[in-house]
């Protein structure tokens, strides 16, 4: 019965669970019918949702939203540990878990409380919600048994844990039955300790709408979903509701996967995480090794192996020996050893070398030299600097990666364009980190922007190959030309991102947009080869992009700089924002919080365009 019930839900929506041949995977999620990028594939409830102690003050701890008043969240005035947008959230969560957990609790252990992500107390407070939310939907044999359904058929790999993680969840299991409201379950320590092994491998980091992880959620029906480094749908939370996305067109009889893992890791870190935690190899079509090397005339296999060859390019993470030693660095120098301060400089010289290189970046020049319009290439004889690597790769990436598989984008047509009527006078908006309680944004100017100015693939020059893998493949055998010197930053390697995010963050926070800008463009072309042109990191990232190029043309205006320079980074605030857009409609549809920053952009950027004029 609730098996036909989960069969006629997933049916219902053009999908179909199939038994697979290798035991270790268990079913597959298949596609029955045509799936167009941006269709919600699933949506789950949580049979249990818990937001880290650290995010508790920050959202509402019943649905999981920032506060939507100027008042904040509300604080519960007998645990004073649990927060709600208002009465109705309140009354919910207490109906649901609060008022069996919900007691006054002293001031050191409410510090604790907040402050300390305790695996073991989440642990515990996911089984018991989870417990009980089984126990009554039994009870009631509601609708929701579809839920239930998916859970107890989720796998656990209770026989492949180690011995330490079996005692660890017997004493969990315990504790929870030791609980006045869950004595009467009807539930065993060993069914509990199932329970516990299914949530390692199957249940769900929950995140906000900037893609922080606020929490950890049991999504039953998600969890029947595959995992593969390049996914073809993603995941994304509207409060505790988790749908999954189509990313991508999906066929009939295509399985369909979202990441459980960040794609950004390399392939011994994903692999060294998806086997111990969800206990399988993965063999993606990254993570399968091929010899193949890529080569400028392509086939179809050769297209293939592109995947397979992004973490080559790419490299490795530095080890842990090399982590321990950067995160040494960032102690005073009085606290560390003469033997630190050795290696101290040689692994900071990254950043400083990258800094270094970002200062010296002349974007007016590079822009000048690698427009689509020429043929710039960069010396073939020197190594690849951060910035002939980005403006050399950007050329071939924005917008033709997403134009390949979006082909209706406007590139190269210049549509025509209404007149702006604003009777507001200019009011420059610098933009710092969002804010929580959304703003009432004008409504958005008749024209929005609409079309990239950009020749379209076949008249740029040198010309972009019409697929995606072929620019993908291109770009990869072009840039594994040029000479590498070791010492040096390498702008293809990961470790050269993972200091470049850091060191993007930094100017962010002190005002240094311009840097911002050329950190912000190079990551963007990292982040292409790791996700798939519709992932949610890109759609975020496009969008931080467009800001730091707005925050830079006010301080150019400020700095007096030049007209030259300012409609370089006008330029790309037009091209970040519509990319922002192409990406972010779909995955997020046209709401939420980075909608309304970008609509709230665009908006300023076209105005103070429209005085300029
Ligand atoms: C969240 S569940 C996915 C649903 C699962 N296939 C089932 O039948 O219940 C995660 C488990 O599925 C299996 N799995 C998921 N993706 C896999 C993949 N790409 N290759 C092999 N096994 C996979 C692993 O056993 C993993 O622990």
């Amino acid at each position: 019965m609730t098996q036909a019930a989960l069969d006629g839900y997933l049916s219902f929506h053009g999908l179909q669970l199939q038994q697979t041949s290798d035991i270790t995977k268990g079913r597959a999620v298949i596609s029955t019918s045509h799936h167009k990028r941006g269709t919600v594939l699933i949506t789950s409830q949580a049979l249990g949702a818990v937001v880290l102690p650290s995010s508790r003050p920050k959202v509402c701890n019943y649905c999981f939203r920032k506060p939507q008043t100027p008042q904040g969240l509300q604080r519960c005035s007998q645990c004073k540990d649990a927060y709600f947008c208002d009465v109705t959230c309140f009354k919910n969560a207490w109906l649901g878990f609060h008022q069996y957990v919900c007691k006054p609790m002293s001031s050191d252990d409410h510090q604790l409380a907040n402050n300390v992500d305790d695996q073991d107390a989440l642990d515990l407070e996911m089984l018991e919600r989870v417990v009980l939310n089984c126990w009554r939907y039994n009870k009631r044999k509601e609708s929701v048994d579809v839920t239930v359904a998916a859970f107890d058929s989720l796998m656990d790999h209770e026989k492949k844990q180690p011995h330490h993680m079996l005692q660890r969840y017997t004493r969990l299991a315990e504790q929870a039955l030791s609980r006045p409201y869950l004595v009467d379950s009807g539930k065993t320590t060993d069914e509990l300790v199932h329970y516990l092994c299914r949530f390692q491998c199957n249940n769900f980091g929950v995140y906000d709408d900037h893609l922080f992880t606020i929490g950890e959620g049991t999504y039953p029906v998600a969890s029947l979903i595959n995992h593969s480094c390049r996914p073809n749908a993603v995941v994304i939370y509207d409060g505790t509701l988790l749908s999954v996305v189509a990313i991508e067109p999906i066929n009939p009889d295509q399985e369909i996967t979202i990441a459980y893992v960040d794609a950004a890791h390399d392939r011994p870190h994903r692999q060294s995480n998806l086997l111990g935690k969800y206990f399988f190899n993965c063999h993606c079509v990254r993570c399968t090794a091929t010899t193949t090397t890529t080569s400028a005339s392509t086939t179809d296999h050769d297209m293939e192996c592109v995947y397979s060859q992004i973490d080559t390019l790419l490299g490795n993470e530095p080890d842990e020996e090399h982590r321990a030693q950067a995160s040494l660095e960032t102690q005073p120098l009085s606290t560390t050893t003469t033997t630190t301060t050795t290696t101290t400089s040689s692994s900071s010289s990254l950043r400083d070398k990258i800094l270094q290189q970002v200062n010296d970046w002349d974007l007016l020049e590079m822009s000048r030299y690698y427009d689509r319009r020429h043929d710039g290439v960069p010396d073939p004889a020197q190594p690849l600097t951060l910035a002939t690597y980005t403006h050399y790769v950007i050329q071939f990436f924005a917008p033709y990666l997403w134009y390949t598989c979006n082909p209706d984008l406007s590139i190269g047509k210049k549509q025509a364009t209404s007149s702006l009527s604003l009777s507001s006078s200019s009011n420059s908006t610098v933009y710092s980190s969002p804010s929580c309680t959304p703003r009432r944004l004008p409504s958005p100017p008749s024209h929005a922007l609409s079309y990239f100015d950009d020749p379209l693939p076949q008249a740029a020059r040198p010309k972009v190959p019409l697929t995606y893998e072929g620019i993908l493949n291109n770009m990869m055998t072009a840039i594994q030309r040029y000479p590498i010197n070791d010492d040096e930053v390498v702008p293809h390697r990961r470790t050269t991102l993972m200091a470049s995010t850091q060191l993007l963050y930094d100017e962010m926070d002190q005002g240094h947009w311009r840097n911002a800008v050329k950190l912000g463009m190079y990551i963007l072309i990292q982040y292409c080869w790791i996700y798939p042109p519709y992932h949610p990191i890109l759609a975020q990232h496009l969008l931080l992009l467009a800001k730091c190029s707005w925050n830079s043309i006010l301080q150019s205006e400020l700095m007096g700089n030049g007209k030259a320079l300012e409609h370089a980074y006008e330029r790309g605030v037009r091209r970040w924002i519509m990319l922002s857009k192409e990406t972010m409609t779909p995955v997020f549809g046209k709401k939420g919080e980075q909608w309304r920053e970008l609509v709230e952009l665009e908006w300023i950027f076209l105005r103070e365009h429209r005085l300029k004029e």
